[in-house]
């Protein structure tokens, strides 16, 4: 863990059940490989996840069984070892490379922009040479200009102790936000392709891997499940998902199953299946909170036998980027906690009534624009992150607003057409889910991904949705400490309410709406009520949207060429600017 993270506070855990074939998960880490440095339950480093790997995989080959790394993408864009730096990653793409991972794919946040897929292109992917898999997508390469795949469209292995002969596929959801250098293939299209058609035909293979950066409930992991299913009858396959930043499990059919696990460094998944080859495999899961207290008790060593030295040398990589980038640097102390969802907005700690009612209306000014009031409106998931009581650093700026997003605004707009275009965005007329324009893709693309989970499986059917069996608990052994719950994960998923390896008391979690709003300058209502135009501004990421939404309104709107600048900066550099003068530290 990094020096001065919060240790890990002891707590009542339940065991994973080993199987023939076991496999530790990561997906959406986005940039948190130093862990969580103010919360116990999430400190370890990525310095530790690989001294973690290595013991497991030494208890595992120890009881003749496997152990494989598994990473469904996202890994960059929300922390300030990645965003800090210019360029982006300086640091981030050695350190990730440090771990062994078997096998990873793409997620959608590696597509966002031409450098970052690029670099994936250039170090991400030769650093893992052949696990890594993208199955659907292709990029410019930058030397040759030619369309190329990402990486391998499929990879077979053969695992070390039990030799099981595996066929896995990489994925990437049906995303269309990616910048024009890279194409990403429909999942359901993809499934149809002839190299596909014959990879499941392999009769050497005794079962599927499908990774990807998919959610587990979704239409895409649906097709591909048909499709092996039909093809193969009743083989087993793993799958491995992710993006909506959930922990969660899905039992598709007897011989499937699907895992997500989390996001941010906050969970190393852990899936084993025994009976592999069999037509009743075993499926056992556990979601494991990132701190050595979980680390140690699950491979049953201790502070002085756990880490490897490869480990430690990867904290000190850690630590030293993170000196390199000066990201303990305090701009102000924040007066108390601000939420993304853990209390409702709006709410005195809501930080998105923080946003509306100071941070944007005390900051966004364009003065060739002066006595012209405004409508602004941000979308929620472009705050990533909650905002702790205490020292706000530079590492809490990326935390919180990672992207690169500034303002822009379109001139004189009818408030009521204003207003209208914010309910539009927020749901009430569905247009971002019933239209075929999609801009980034069929997943609540303005809000915090968390919040996609129930809204997206309601358009998929029964065999990701719901559970087709209840699956058998594995026993739940309980350490024998005597301590008391505290707040944390409490999932509940297809196998049940005992997924999660620390006992939790439970968080509640509130919906929050895809955009914010705020008038600018806030409504006096001694004076004359409202404005009758506008300025409406808005991050230039969600542009499509306000296109999508204002034609929807009726209003005649031609986006870009209508828009302008509203203001120099991006949003975090306003978010971190209004912090610097405000929250002083006392
Ligand atoms: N430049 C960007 C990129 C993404 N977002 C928001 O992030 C959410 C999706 O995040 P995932 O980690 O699940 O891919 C979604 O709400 C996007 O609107 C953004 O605001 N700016």
């Amino acid at each position: 863990a990094q020096p001065g993270s919060a240790s890990p506070l002891p707590a009542k855990l339940r065991d994973i059940t080993w199987g023939k074939l076991n496999f530790l998960h990561t997906t959406d880490t986005h940039g948190w490989l130093a862990g969580h440095l103010q919360e116990p339950s999430y400190s370890a480093d990525w310095g530790d996840y690989i001294s973690f790997a290595a013991r497991m995989r030494e208890i595992a080959e120890s009881r003749d069984s496997d152990l494989l790394v598994i990473d469904t993408g996202d890994r960059v864009e929300g922390n300030g070892l990645y965003d800090a730096s210019d360029p982006k990653g300086k640091y981030l793409y050695d350190i990730l490379k440090q771990q062994h991972i078997d096998l990873l794919s793409s997620g959608n946040h590696e597509l966002y922009k031409k450098n970052t897929s690029e670099a994936e292109y250039l170090i991400t992917v030769p650093s893992f040479a052949d696990s890594y898999i993208a199955s659907n997508i292709d990029i410019l390469d930058p030397n040759s200009g030619e369309l190329v795949p990402l990486g391998p469209r499929f990879r077979k292995l053969t695992t070390k102790k039990k030799g099981y002969r595996i066929m896995a596929f990489g994925f990437l959801f049906d995303f269309t936000g990616n910048y024009n250098n890279t194409k990403v293939q429909r999942v359901e299209d993809t499934v149809k392709e002839t190299w596909f058609q014959q990879a499941i035909r392999d009769e050497d293979v005794d079962l599927f891997i499908v990774l990807g950066h998919v959610p587990v409930r979704s239409i895409e992991y649906e097709a591909v499940h048909k499709e092996i299913r039909n093809v193969r009858g009743n083989i087993t396959i793993q799958f491995f998902g992710g993006h909506f930043h959930i922990r969660d499990y899905a039992r598709y059919d007897a011989q499937s199953s699907a895992l997500a696990s989390g996001r941010f460094m906050e969970t190393v998944g852990f899936l084993s299946i025994d009976d592999v080859k069999s037509s009743t495999p075993n499926f056992s899961r556990r979601y494991i909170d990132n701190n050595l207290f979980s680390y140690y008790h699950h491979t049953g060593l201790n502070k002085s036998t756990f880490p490897t030295e490869h480990g430690q040398n990867v904290s000190q990589m850690i630590q030293e980027a993170r000196h390199a980038l000066d990201l303990d640097y305090v701009h102000g102390c924040a007066p108390t906690d601000f939420w993304v969802d853990r209390t409702p907005y709006p709410g005195n700690n809501s930080i998105y009534t923080w946003l509306e009612t100071e941070v944007l209306p005390q900051s966004l000014q364009n003065p060739s624009r002066q006595g012209k009031p405004a409508l602004a409106i941000v979308n929620t998931g472009a705050i990533r992150f909650d905002i702790f009581k205490g020292p706000f650093t530079q590492d809490s700026t990326f935390i919180v607003s990672p992207f690169t997003s500034g303002f822009k605004y379109i001139k004189d707009v009818p408030l009521s057409t204003a207003k209208r275009i914010v309910t539009l965005l927020n749901g009430a007329s569905k247009i971002l889910t019933t239209t075929n324009e999609q801009p980034h893709g069929r997943y609540c693309p303005l809000a915090p991904p968390q919040q996609c989970a129930r809204q997206a499986s309601d358009g998929v059917e029964s065999t990701t949705r719901n559970p087709i069996m209840p699956q058998q608990h594995a026993q739940a052994v309980i350490s024998d400490s005597d301590v008391e719950p505290f707040p944390g994960y409490t999932t509940i998923d297809d196998a049940g309410d005992d997924g999660d390896d620390t006992v939790h008391s439970h968080i509640s979690f509130y919906q929050v709406p895809n955009v914010i709003q705020t008038l600018i300058p806030p409504l006096d209502h001694s004076s004359s009520g409202e404005p009758t135009t506008v300025d409406l501004v808005y991050l230039d990421f969600i542009e499509p949207y306000i296109a999508l939404a204002a034609k929807f309104s009726g209003f005649p709107v031609n986006l870009p060429a209508d828009s302008a600048l509203y203001m120099d900066g991006t949003m975090t550099e306003l978010i971190q600017t209004w912090i610097k003068k405000n929250w002083k530290c006392t």
